[in-house]
């Protein structure tokens, strides 16, 4: 089964109100075409991350719907798979890097592939430390082994919050370099919040800016960009423009949410 065409995720009216009517997410509907890797940015505390947590199950809407190819999340997922990489990497403490890649690929009923485990830990920057366990990882390495363990089940839905945070920006680079193209020859629909917008550009088809919570969607801004994407095209106009369209429609974003009395 191609995992691109089934994992197509379209979000209708979808809205999250919190208890204690804390409205995070208003009514919206959004598209994550399959096979493409979507950005989705705004400003702390505006509601991105429920967003993505709605898309993988972890909770529940309070109005609207989600669907993945076209069926139920539970149901597609299952088939298709869904890897979920987060800020807090939550790997097993007394499971080494590989030993936490291995569980995931069985849990997944997945065949552990000795050499495709390795090549993942170094595709990551983990060679010499598939052995290690967590707690003598730092965080950055915590983040890219879990960004292993996600890339492992060869997904056809990637959902990552924040997924290199702790990560130095040489590396970030790096992996922003390497990433998409894994994402492309496997086909998998990406969504990635990132508080980077230089990041974002880099990284994705496509920029979804939202609000200041509660989310809605200011712009939804093409990055097309010719691929591989290479470190030294951030200083090209075609790249610098893209940014500069992003950061507009954050400050638009700002605007119209603040009280007239205050502009
Ligand atoms: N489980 C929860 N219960 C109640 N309120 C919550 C819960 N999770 C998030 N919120 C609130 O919902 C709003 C949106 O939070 P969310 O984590 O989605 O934002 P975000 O855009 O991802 O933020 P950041 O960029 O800072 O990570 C915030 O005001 C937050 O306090």
């Amino acid at each position: 089964m191609s995992s691109s065409r089934s994992s197509e995720v379209i979000c209708k009216g979808l809205s999250k109100t919190y208890p204690g009517r804390l409205e995070a997410v208003r009514p919206m509907d959004l598209t994550f075409h399959a096979g493409q890797t979507t950005a989705l940015v705004g400003p702390s505390g505006c509601g991105k991350s429920t967003v993505l947590r709605m898309i993988a199950g972890l909770e529940a809407p309070t109005g609207g719907s989600i669907t993945i190819g076209g069926g139920p999340p539970s149901e597609t997922l299952k088939k298709a798979g869904l890897s979920v990489a987060f800020q807090d990497p939550s790997l097993l403490p007394w499971r080494s890097v590989r030993g936490n890649i291995e569980l995931a690929l069985s849990l997944a009923r997945r065949k552990v592939d000795a050499a495709e485990v390795d090549q993942l830990i170094h595709l990551v920057g983990l060679s010499g430390f598939a052995d290690t366990r967590p707690a003598e990882l730092s965080g950055g390495m915590r983040q890219r082994a879990a960004m292993a363990r996600a890339l492992a089940t060869r997904p056809g839905l990637l959902l990552l919050d924040e997924p290199f945070g702790a990560v130095d920006e040489l590396t970030r680079q790096q992996l922003a370099h390497d990433l998409p193209g894994i994402w492309e020859a496997r086909g998998t629909t990406t969504v990635l919040v990132t508080h980077s917008v230089s990041e974002a550009v880099m990284l994705c088809d496509r920029v979804v800016v939202l609000s200041p919570r509660p989310a809605r969607i200011v712009a939804d801004i093409a990055v097309d960009l010719p691929r591989p994407r290479r470190s030294e095209m951030r200083r090209g106009p075609a790249f610098t423009q893209i940014v500069e369209n992003v950061f507009a429609a954050l400050s638009d974003g700002m605007a119209e949410t603040m009280p007239k009395a205050a502009q």
